[in-house]
């Protein structure tokens, strides 16, 4: 198990994280989704020694992470730490050498990342002359390398156009069926939802949810509904009582009710402000399970 435990960091008066905590099995990929400024990277940066936690560790194997164990930990920094000068190639052989590998190794699994990641026609190319995708190919062949037990990777989506993506997404799906416990943080989270067998949420220093998407739906299950009034009043459902309005959008409107609120209560408000084409129960999507999650605080937060 890959396990980041009570993990607390301020930075000056601003207190970043609050007990982040979560588990990631060998062999799963874990969605890491939070608001800007959430504390993501600060909790990879713990992760890879980077930042100091003020207190929590993470552990591999049940050990804690140090810099030895962290050279079998494939890490994907958000700064994507390449020589632009570099040739492809040479660039991907250094970071093998830098985990230890000998020469003859090194430029062996540099040929082997570079053709397997669809760079093969690039090797010789200096990195800055490559667009953004290919340069992130260049950064996640530099993480696998060196067969990472683990890998940790800040937003390798970002700037990915569908190609891209879709080679990434399966490179990473091949180590984790591999048994590699993989970590990755995006804001893409329709992505996260396909790839991923876990997700957390990081929101307010501490993760308001984790488990696989269906349990983190169930949680929601019958708390969602999705009403359609194509000439609906902005925010006609506002006033119902324990009802509140998830998203609105040219009368197509989601809406969390509350323990014990009424849905025929909002029926009855739907047919006031016009006619309603849709009125049921609604699957929550990562997107609104995310947004419901970072926007109210959990019963314990606010007894906390
Ligand atoms: N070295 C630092 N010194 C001071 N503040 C920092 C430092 N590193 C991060 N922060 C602050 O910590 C908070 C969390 O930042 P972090 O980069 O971890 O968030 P994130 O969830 O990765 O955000 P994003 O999705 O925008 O990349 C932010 O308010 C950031 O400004």
């Amino acid at each position: 198990m890959l396990e980041f435990d009570g993990l607390h960091k301020s930075f000056g008066d601003i207190r970043v994280l609050d007990g982040v905590g979560f588990t990631v099995a060998p062999g799963s990929m874990f969605g890491f989704c939070g608001s800007n400024g959430a504390g993501k990277t600060t909790t990879m940066r713990i992760a890879m020694g980077l930042v100091r936690p003020d207190a929590g560790e993470v552990r591999w194997q049940g050990q804690p992470l140090d810099q030895a164990t962290r050279r079998r930990v494939g890490y994907m920094p958000e700064e994507r730490g390449l020589y632009p000068k570099m040739k492809v190639g040479e660039q991907v052989t250094y970071f093998a050498r830098l985990h230890g590998l000998d020469s003859a190794a090194a430029t062996k699994a540099s040929d082997e990342w570079v053709e397997r990641l669809g760079l093969g026609a690039r090797r010789a190319d200096a990195v800055e002359k490559l667009s953004l995708g290919n340069q992130q190919r260049v950064q996640l062949a530099a993480a696998l390398v060196t067969r990472p037990e683990v890998l940790i990777l800040d937003e390798p989506f970002s700037g990915l156009d569908p190609i891209g993506v879709d080679s990434l997404a399966e490179a990473l799906l091949g180590q984790a069926r591999e048994g590699v416990p993989v970590v990755f943080s995006s804001h893409q989270l329709d992505l996260v939802e396909r790839l991923c067998d876990s997700v957390g949420i990081l929101a307010r220093g501490r993760m308001v949810a984790t488990g696989t998407v269906d349990e983190l739906r169930s949680r929601e299950a019958g708390r969602l509904l999705r009403v359609l009034v194509p000439d609906a009043a902005p925010q006609w459902a506002a006033a119902v009582p324990g009802v509140r309005v998830v998203s609105e959008q040219a009368g197509d409107t989601i809406l969390e009710l509350a323990d014990g609120a009424d849905d025929q209560a909002v029926l009855a408000a739907a047919l006031r402000t016009g006619r309603v084409t849709h009125f049921g129960w609604q699957q929550p999507t990562l997107v609104e399970l995310f947004r419901g999650a970072v926007a109210v605080p959990t019963p314990q937060e606010v007894a906390a």
